[in-house]
């Protein structure tokens, strides 16, 4: 296949945070007071950055956003990779895509510094055109701004370039930017209706599609 722009999603694509996303909520709980919450209900407030997961995850309670945001990301960068692993294919997957002639990017709502440190942690992040997070561009995903920067940075042409994600986000946001689309179903995210134009149950199918 012709050289492509494969743009992957974070959480619940490349990567499955939810043990150290959930413990670092609790963390953040404990300090106000508050008892834990469980992982499943941890996990449905992830994907539209970490603002979010802390308002939902606070919604039980009067504290203020502000005061949640400024103690929370101490939580979370302190244990960014106790019990983060990697999907299954992801860690050979990613350089066999590369090496294949594809140029790979993030995109993700994770604020930039902490997904920057995972990919780092697991080897990755040479391989990558651009990693973008979120507060590295003005509007999260759904909004398109993340994937015309990854367009600039790679200097590909829209008709070359895909989305991959577990999430509406994901879709909705190549809906946005006028790219390509595809879904992977091992995540944790809901495709809420969106359409993708490829589909695939595990990582090694997306990378026999590519390659
Ligand atoms: O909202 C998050 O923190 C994670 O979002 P992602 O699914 O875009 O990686």
């Amino acid at each position: 296949m012709e050289s492509q722009l494969i743009i992957f999603d974070l959480d619940g694509t490349l990567i499955d945070a939810r043990g150290d996303l959930t413990a670092a909520v609790n963390r953040m709980r404990k300090h106000f007071g508050l008892g834990p919450l469980d992982f499943e209900t941890v996990s449905s407030y992830i994907g539209n950055g970490m603002a979010k997961l802390v308002e939902r995850s606070l919604q039980d309670s009067d504290i203020p956003l502000d005061d949640a945001m400024s103690i929370y990301p101490g939580f979370y960068y302190e244990d960014l990779t106790t019990h983060t692993v990697l999907y299954d294919g992801v860690k050979q997957g990613i350089p066999e895509l590369v090496q294949s002639g594809h140029r790979v990017a993030l995109l993700t709502n994770k604020p930039g510094g902490p997904s920057r440190a995972i990919l780092e942690h697991f080897g990755l992040s040479e391989f990558f055109t651009a990693i973008i997070g979120g507060g590295d561009v003005p509007n999260l995903k759904p909004e398109p701004d993340g994937i015309f920067r990854c367009l600039e940075c790679s200097g590909m042409e829209k008709a070359r370039v895909w989305m991959v994600g577990d999430h509406y986000t994901d879709l909705a946001v190549a809906e946005n930017a006028g790219v390509r689309s595809a879904l992977v179903e091992y995540g944790f995210g809901e495709a809420r209706g969106y359409k993708p134009d490829a589909q695939f149950a595990s990582f090694p199918e997306l990378v026999g599609y590519f390659v």
